[in-house]
This record gives structure tokens, C-alpha cells and sequence, in this order.
């Protein structure tokens, strides 16, 4: 038997579902055990109680524990710092990586009108859109797809910005009204795709995630993921990136894409293309570039 851990929220309970089920196709016993971490419980902003580690370090501890066998994350949740004794098993193919708007009444992004009120507590998403120099007001929120689009409903914003896995996942795509081009919004670091961590020595569960693992994702968001460990950026800080393996002249190439935040409002972009034996050093590379990009 084992044991899948996970959050109780929406979302975290559909990813761990279709984990689950995977599974099971391959003729493994799988138990779900929910967990209950600060972020959960605790609704402060979250750079106030430690970023969105929060969500993940209480499934840690109980993978640390064998309480649980496997934890699965959303990717752009998990900390880049490697955890001892524990390791991404599997990345399953990923989901569209892309932001989207949910607006009141269809409205786009180019739509929404000068002092128009867009939900969303990530820096992200905060920095790219004001560099756009639409006029629009950006307010944090917090709270659950299921919170954050009522406030959309209820009129206490005109729109919010979210990741579209989510709302793939939780079946509710028909409310998106825009979907961004990375070329405005570039998503957070493994946005769309799941981690599943287990104990680096359980060869058993090693075996059994093997099949979930889809090598491309992984390049894209180990290439990802080492641009904003280099930029020792937190997970809430404003740097967005995104990588897809493509048909190069010579074979398979990594086309990675990233932005960063400046403290005086402004975005750095920078794109570059690297190997997919190395994607690490692909992202490394365009973390020192946007650096030392003026
Ligand atoms: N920050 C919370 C969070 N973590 C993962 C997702 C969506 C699913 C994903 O990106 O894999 C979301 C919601 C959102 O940003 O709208």
C-alpha cells in the first residue's frame, strides 16, 4: 500500500486524485492521507508566514516520518532548495503553463478600462502587468480558485489573474475570458506541472513513480527552476520563466524564456536557447544575463 499525502484544498485533492489514479492503472494499492499545513490554516499574506513553502513543508515532514510514502506538489509551490533524503520521483507531463484573466462580463486584459481592480497577491503577475502601463489597479487577494473568482462574481474586483492548470484541473476552464501570452506574462517557474517527492532511498515507490516521469517537463522546469534558484529569488518573487524542449536544426534544443521584476517597477526579458543535456546550466545562464541586463 501506498501512501499518497495531500492537502485538502480543491485543487491539491485533484492533483493528488489523478496521481492516485495513475497509479492504480499500473495494479498499485494507493491510500490518500490528508494533510494540514500553515498556509492552509493560517490566512495571512503569504510573504508574511514564509512563502508558499508553507504549503509544502508540513507534507515534507510527514514523508521524513514514512508517515506518508508520497507528497504531490504543485511544482511552482515547491521550494527549489533540494531537501535531504527526498526527491522528485516523477514529473508528469504538464499542464498549460499559461496565466489567465477571469474578468467580469468577458472582458480581456486590453479591455479592462483605466482604474479597473485586478485581484492577485503574486509579484509576479503584479510586475508584469503593471509594466503593460494599462492604468489598471492591482489589489492582493488571497484565498482558493473557488475565493478568488467569487470576488470576481461578487464585484469586489473587476478580474484575477490564475494559473490555467488550476482551473483545468478543478474542470472550470469555460470561466477563463483571456489566456496570456507568455509574451506579457510569463507564468512562475514550473507553473502547470506536479513534483511528486518521495524518500530518495525507497526503491519501490522509485519504481513505481518511473512511468509518471515525462522527460520533457523535467528539462523545462529544471531549466526553469535553476533561473530563479540563481536569482536566490523566494517563490513569491517577481520572476517568471517558462522553457519548452523544441525541434532545434540539430536535434531537440531548450527554448527558455525569463523575466524579472525590477524594484522601481519594470520588467527584464531575456530569452536564450541551450542544450537539453544540461538544462540547469541553460537556466543559470539567463539568471546571470537578466542580472546583468541594465
Ligand atoms: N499559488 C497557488 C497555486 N499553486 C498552483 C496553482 C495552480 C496549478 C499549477 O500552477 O500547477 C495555484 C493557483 C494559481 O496560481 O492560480
Amino acid at each position: 500500500m501506498i501512501k499518497l499525502g495531500t492537502r485538502r484544498s480543491a485543487l491539491a485533492t485533484a492533483q493528488a486524485t489523478t496521481v492516485a489514479e495513475a497509479l492504480r492503472a499500473l495494479g498499485h494499492e494507493v491510500e490518500l492521507v490528508p494533510i494540514v499545513t500553515t498556509g492552509d490554516t493560517n490566512r495571512a499574506p503569504l510573504e508574511q508566514i514564509g512563502g508558499t513553502g508553507v504549503f509544502v513543508s508540513a507534507l515534507r515532514d510527514a514523508l521524513v516520518a514514512h508517515e506518508i510514502d508520497i507528497a504531490v506538489h504543485s511544482l511552482k509551490d515547491l521550494p527549489t532548495a533540494p531537501v535531504e533524503g527526498l526527491t522528485l520521483g516523477a514529473i508528469p507531463v504538464r499542464e498549460d503553463p499559461r496565466d489567465v484573466l477571469v474578468a467580469r462580463d468577458g472582458l480581456t486584459l486590453g479591455e479592462l478600462q483605466t482604474g479597473a481592480l485586478i485581484g492577485t497577491g503574486s509579484p509576479r503577475r503584479v510586475a508584469q502587468i503593471e509594466a503593460l502601463g494599462l492604468g489598471v489597479e492591482l489589489t492582493g487577494i488571497r484565498g482558493n480558485v473557488d475565493t478568488r473568482i467569487g470576488m470576481v462574481a461578487d464585484g469586489k474586483v473587476d478580474a484575477v489573474v490564475l494559473a490555467r492548470a488550476g482551473l483545468a484541473r478543478l474542470g472550470r476552464l469555460a470561466e477563463i475570458t483571456e489566456t496570456l501570452d507568455p509574451i506579457q506574462v510569463l507564468p512562475a517557474p514550473g507553473q502547470g506541472a506536479l513534483g511528486i517527492e518521495c524518500r530518495s532511498d525507497d526503491t519501490v515507490v522509485l519504481a513505481a513513480l518511473a512511468p509518471l516521469d515525462d522527460p520533457s517537463t523535467r528539462i523545462a522546469v529544471t531549466a526553469e527552476r535553476q533561473l530563479l534558484a540563481t536569482l536566490e529569488a523566494g517563490c513569491t518573487a517577481p520572476v517568471g520563466a517558462l522553457a519548452e524542449v523544441v525541434e532545434g536544426e540539430d536535434g531537440p534544443e531548450l527554448w527558455l524564456r525569463g523575466a524579472l521584476g525590477e524594484d522601481g517597477g519594470g520588467v527584464r526579458r531575456l530569452s536564450a536557447n541551450g542544450s537539453v543535456d544540461d538544462p540547469a546550466a541553460v537556466g543559470r545562464a539567463l539568471a546571470h544575463e537578466l542580472l546583468e541586463q541594465t
